[in-house]
């Protein structure tokens, strides 16, 4: 395939749809993305970005500059991506699948003999071979004969997406056993990474178990930071020892897991099946940490209610500003119902516009705290100052849920600090 030949639509401009456009644009294809939400259209063709990474943000805008057009309406093309959301719906325990519904609904309308579809969202297993080739069939063309479509996962890092993006090996899986040349010779003109090819079924399959997996890890590191409380030992002195075992490697424990994928993508392996599930398990552990958070803090201090309470780091994870199902709110709503009386937040990613609670500067957020909390591990939380809390705040407690301070130092300027 050479470089801009094929025209590609890109249908969903979010986190994954925006960043593959851009890279396709750049790597010379005409590229037309395609948003149903105008104002973001709007946005995105004045250059006003929501990037938390500024190479992202260059990038984009230079494919903007060439090959990358945004349009009101999704156009014809031989390439089809389907990037849109794939929420799980709580009350109905089973994931959205309607934005995939309508976007190959949409697709299917503009198809044509010899195009190909390709769609990136993470989607319960036999959602390719089942309601994206239903809804292109029902239109009048055969997902066997005229047109292919195929399942490749985005497993892009959230703040290193441009670099994965390009250089992370990619799964191919095609519906209806098509061969899958046409999709790979496409990934394979702008990525570094290897190919892997399956079937459609199988590739959903991978991306939830690799999630699943990461859950499930980041699980036991917890229940073992749980039990290592319990026998009164430090999880985390227990943790490096236990690695050092060659076929050992337990994860860091912490607030709880966070993050757009990680929380959700699991529970689309549920889908009807009655297997029993270590994953279910795992999201309890997982969703259970706040509440062992909770409890540090109310052992820690004389009385909870009424207290002051600084929260540091709002970010689901350390050095992005991204927020989403962070456990940091789900604490804040707990402190809320303790009757905590002044819960202060700060971060130094998340900026006040963000999200709909006031953010504080750090130094404002520990002004007369009874206790720190340090949910998120930015990198720059291992270098605070314990005589800078000490001026501010009135108590002596800290909750270090990621292990990100020298305890020796903050115990010696008389800090009581409290890892999980
Ligand atoms: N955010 C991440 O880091 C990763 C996300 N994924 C998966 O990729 C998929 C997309 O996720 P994000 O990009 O994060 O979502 P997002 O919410 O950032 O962006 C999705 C975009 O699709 C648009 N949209 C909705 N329906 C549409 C339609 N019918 N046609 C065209 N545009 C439509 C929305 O307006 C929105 O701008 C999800 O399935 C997600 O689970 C997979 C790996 C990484
Ligand atoms: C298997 C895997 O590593 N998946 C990646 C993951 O990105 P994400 O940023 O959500 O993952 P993460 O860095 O593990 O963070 C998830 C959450 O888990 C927490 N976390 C992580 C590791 C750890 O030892 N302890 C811990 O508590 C983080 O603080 C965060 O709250 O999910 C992405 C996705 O699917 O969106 C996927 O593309 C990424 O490759």
């Amino acid at each position: 395939m050479t470089a801009a030949e094929p025209r590609i639509c890109v249908h969903g401009l979010g986190y994954v749809g925006l960043p593959t456009a851009a890279v396709l644009a750049n790597s010379g294809y005409e590229v037309v993305g395609f948003d149903v939400d105008p104002e973001h259209r709007q946005n995105l063709k004045s250059r006003e970005f929501t990037f938390e990474e500024p190479d992202l943000e260059r990038f984009v805008d230079r494919a903007l500059d060439d090959g990358l057009t945004i349009a009101a309406d999704p156009e014809p093309a031989e390439f089809h991506l389907i990037c849109v959301p794939t929420p799980y719906d709580r009350n109905l325990d089973r994931t959205d699948l309607s934005f995939v519904q309508t976007a190959v609904e949409t697709v299917a309308k503009i198809l044509r003999s010899g195009d190909t579809v390709v769609l990136s969202s993470t989607v319960p297993p036999g959602t390719t071979d089942g309601l994206l080739r239903d809804v292109i069939e029902r239109e009048g063309l055969s997902a066997t004969e005229d047109i292919l479509l195929g399942y490749s996962p985005e497993t892009v890092l959230p703040g290193n997406t441009l670099a994965e993006l390009r250089e992370n090996d990619r799964l191919v899986g095609t519906a209806a056993d098509q061969p899958p040349d046409r999709i790979v010779a496409l990934y394979d003109s702008f990525i570094s990474g290897d190919i892997r090819i399956t079937n459609a079924t199988t590739a959903e399959f991978v991306k939830l178990i690799q999630n699943a997996c990461r859950d499930v890890n980041i699980a036991f590191a917890n229940e073992v930071a749980k039990l290592a409380h319990e026998f009164e030992i430090d999880s985390r002195e227990s943790i490096a020892l236990a690695n050092e075992h060659p076929r050992v490697d337990i994860l860091h424990p912490g607030p709880g897991v966070g993050g757009h994928c990680i929380p959700i993508d699991p529970l689309f392996l549920k889908h009807g099946n009655d297997v029993p599930m270590l994953i279910e398990v795992a999201r309890t552990v997982n969703d259970g940490m706040v509440g062992f958070v909770t409890e540090l803090l109310e052992a820690a201090l004389d009385r909870v209610a009424g207290s002051t309470v600084a929260i540091l780091g709002l970010a689901y994870k350390g050095g992005v500003a991204d927020t989403r199902e962070s456990p940091a709110f789900t604490l804040v709503d707990t402190l809320e119902t303790a009757e905590v009386g002044d819960i202060q937040l700060s971060d130094p990613y998340v900026m006040p516009d963000m999200v709909d609670r006031e953010v504080l500067s750090l130094e404002e957020s520990l002004e007369g705290a009874d206790a720190a909390v340090i949910v998120t591990d930015h990198p720059e939380y291992g270098a605070l100052d314990p005589a800078m809390f000490a001026e501010r705040m009135v108590g002596r407690v800290i909750i270090d849920t990621r292990a990100m301070l020298d305890e020796e130092r903050w115990d010696t300027a008389g800090f009581d600090v409290y890892k999980v």
